[in-house]
């Protein structure tokens, strides 16, 4: 057994309305990864976690988890695995507690054991005043914190995540992010999750498969994602305007590699750390008297990746169906 995540060529169509979800996706997620499909609605991320999770079959390729191969050895596949999706079959007549309890003792935890997990788990995800209450009536956030609740009670190898945050307040989407990045750090869980969140993927993940339309268009960690679209701009303007050209010279001359633009009262800096250069230059003018009126630091979001990424994808099709 281990806790690897192989895809390869993957594809699935639904007969009807001919979809094609999700269209020869090939990746892999090494055993202690977080690992994040990031992508719009629609874009094919439940379709692959339903497969990864045996719940439904491809129509091509093949995937592994856990050493076994989804099709073949599903139930193997699923002793190994945690899942939570958008949608999950809970009993709306069972209290929250009632769940997760159940869910211990189906995983088998004595009676004692499964009532001290069920807590723990009540605390992580802050069902706590909620867990004496029916299910039925629970909001859609609490259903979702209930969902993840059921998903760790056996802390499992691998933990499939299907936009576990989407709907949650800010406080609440926190306490998840928290809880999942422990399970990962210290308990080495490998996690795959879905999202349509930008900052989730980014605060989250190792690594990021951006998805749109069937087909992964990208994929790296948060930083070489960012840096595909170019590196941090420092932006500045001095007190006297007069010492400008004096003191682009100088930082040329103390910032080897770096371009350094002159632009009408603005000077441009282009560096690969945005944060430490910026201290750096800050340093470098103070010590030769240069002072700064102004100074700004700019990087490219995850959002500008995507929305470059897939208006590119998108500009490339057209221009092949032209
Ligand atoms: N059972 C199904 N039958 C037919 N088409 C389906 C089925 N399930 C999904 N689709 C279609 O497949 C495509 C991918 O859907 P999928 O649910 O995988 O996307 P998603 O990225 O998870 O989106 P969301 O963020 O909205 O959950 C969509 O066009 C969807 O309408």
């Amino acid at each position: 057994m281990n806790g690897k995540i192989v895809v390869e060529h993957l594809t699935k169509t639904f007969k009807k309305g001919n979809v094609q979800a999700v269209k020869d996706v090939s990746f892999e997620v090494e055993e202690g990864e977080f690992f994040a499909f990031l992508g719009p609605n629609g874009a094919g991320k439940s379709t692959t976690v339903q497969i990864l999770t045996t719940l439904i079959n491809a129509t091509s390729g093949k995937a592994e988890v856990a050493g076994h191969d989804v099709i073949r050895e599903p139930e193997k596949v699923r002793r190994y695995i945690g899942v939570a999706l958008q949608e999950t079959g809970v009993d709306p007549d069972l209290t929250g507690r009632e769940m997760i309890e159940l869910q211990a003792n189906i995983f088998g935890f004595r009676k004692e054991e499964g009532k001290k997990r069920a807590q723990e788990l009540l605390e992580i995800v802050q069902l706590t005043e909620a867990a004496e209450r029916r299910i039925g009536n629970y909001s859609g956030g609490m259903r979702r914190r209930l969902d993840l609740a059921l998903t760790l009670v056996n802390e499992p190898k691998i933990l499939f995540l299907d936009e576990p945050t989407t709907g949650l307040d800010p406080s609440n989407r926190m306490a998840i992010w928290e809880e999942l990045r422990r399970l990962n750090e210290e308990v080495g869980t490998t996690i795959f999750l879905t999202t349509q969140y930008l900052e989730e993927a980014d605060s989250l993940a190792h690594r990021i498969s951006i998805i749109n339309d069937g087909e992964i268009v990208a994929t790296g960690t948060p930083k070489e994602l960012k840096a595909q679209i170019g590196n941090d701009l420092i932006t500045l303007t001095l007190k006297n305007e007069k010492q400008q050209s004096e003191a682009v010279e100088y930082l040329r001359g103390q910032m080897a590699g770096v371009d350094v633009i002159n632009r009408q009262n603005k000077v441009l800096i282009y560096v690969e750390e945005g944060t430490k250069q910026l201290l750096e230059v800050v340093r470098l003018f103070d010590q030769e008297g240069y002072e700064i009126e102004d100074i700004q630091l700019s990087s490219p979001t995850l959002d500008d990746i995507f929305l470059k990424i897939t208006s590119e994808k998108k500009e490339g099709v057209r221009a092949v169906g032209e």
